[in-house]
């Protein structure tokens, strides 16, 4: 008998779970093509999420941890499925939701209500940490000054570090965000295309730390398929909040997952596959020198480059010779470099609203001009 007669019943026509074989099939997982029933469904997919954080030690017993909530699916899903391990398999963790506010008005603040009802839903303090506190400066502010083209890279760098604030604010060390299996494929293709080696190294780790910084960063939902997140918080009815950002995503990325979505098509495993390549990627000792090397050539002078905008518009942030433990001489913030990324994204904004207003005084040439100012000042 094939698998496929096992899984009908009598009458002929009701396909069966190919998990239990007793409950009528729902879903056909994105990851594996399997026909599975709902109640299997939310099995296997909450014990994968429990298997990667077993495996690779992500909690301790007593430890207080920090999830990002952004009131997207992805850490919606992660907040609830972070509440049930925890209670299901007495992780002993203390969880908080900590939201970032980036000040970008018609998209966070909805967002933000749907954490607040999170908040209420799944019984966990909330911490909202929002930009203008932080750097005076809302996304809003930052994108009408510099236009929409870097954004992502801006309030990627911002964000980084208000979740390390915020974090630290609570006197928590651990961080937890919804990045997902597809995010993670999306960057190892990236990486490969730009040709970033140094990058492509990290791309697949489970568990990362902003050089200086003591808090540490983790993605339970590694090897968690999107499709299945969207699927897991439809058939629980969570509360979710599923509006994209008003800015573009970068274009870059926004190509690579594009690319991504359409080899998933073909072969719904490529998205595991590409992480699998990436996790088992070494590079030669050499070839990490001769990266360094070639930056430090491109600028001309011994020390890396600090700021620099690739060919595809993207900003790359470079070092600058500090250790670990040492703070950014404008800020105060833990940083490894002497000033820390976001003060150097900030200061270039602060230049360029001055040599906007400046400029202003005389002919106004609207978006144009902006932005032939930001790019022949910023960097
Ligand atoms: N404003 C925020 N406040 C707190 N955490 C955030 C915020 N934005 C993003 N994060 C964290 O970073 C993860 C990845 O964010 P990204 O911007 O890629 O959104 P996403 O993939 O749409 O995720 P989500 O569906 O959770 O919004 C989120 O899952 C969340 O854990």
């Amino acid at each position: 008998m094939t698998n496929d007669e096992k899984t009908k019943t009598k009458k002929g026509n009701l396909k069966l779970c190919e998990l239990c074989k007793s409950r009528k099939q729902a879903i056909k997982r994105p990851k594996n093509l399997q026909k599975i029933c709902k109640e299997c469904f939310y099995h296997v997919f909450e014990t994968e999420i429990h298997q990667t954080i077993v495996s690779n030690n992500l909690f301790f017993p007593g430890e207080k941890v920090a999830i990002g909530a952004s009131g997207g699916k992805d850490s919606t899903v992660l907040a609830y499925v972070l509440k049930l391990l925890n209670e299901r398999y007495n992780y002993g963790l203390e969880l908080v939701l900590l939201s970032i506010d980036e000040g970008i008005v018609g998209y966070r603040d909805d967002s933000l209500a749907t954490v607040q009802r999170n908040k209420i839903q799944y019984n966990l303090p909330l911490e909202i940490v929002s930009y203008r506190d932080l750097y005076n400066w809302t996304m809003d502010e930052i994108v009408s000054c510099a236009g929409i083209r870097n954004s992502c890279t801006y309030c990627g760098v911002l964000r980084r570090q208000a979740l390390d604030r915020g974090a630290a604010k609570l006197g928590i060390n651990h961080v937890v965000t919804g990045h997902n299996a597809d995010d993670m494929a999306e960057t190892v293709l990236m990486n490969i295309l730009r040709g970033d080696l140094a990058r492509l190294e990290n791309s697949t780790t489970i568990c990362t730390k902003s050089s200086g910084s003591p808090i540490k960063r983790s993605k339970p939902f590694k090897y968690i398929y999107q499709k299945e997140i969207v699927l897991y918080a439809h058939y629980k009815k969570l509360d979710y909040f599923s509006t994209e950002c008003t800015y573009a995503p970068e274009a870059f990325r926004g190509t690579a997952r594009v690319l991504m979505k359409n080899l998933e098509k073909i072969r719904s495993s490529c998205i595991t596959d590409i992480i699998y390549s990436g996790e088992n990627l070494v590079l030669k000792e050499k070839k990490k020198r001769q990266q360094f090397k070639k930056k430090q050539n491109a600028n001309g002078s011994k020390e890396p480059t600090e700021v620099e905008i690739r060919n595809d518009g993207s900003i790359s942030l470079g070092k600058h010779g500090f250790k670990d433990g040492n703070r950014c001489t404008r800020c105060g913030y833990l940083s490894s470099n002497t000033i820390c990324k976001a003060c150097m994204l900030l200061e270039g904004l602060e230049k360029s609203k001055a040599k906007i207003m400046l400029e202003n005084d005389g002919v106004t040439d609207g978006a144009a001009k902006l932005t032939r100012t930001l790019e022949s000042l910023t960097f």
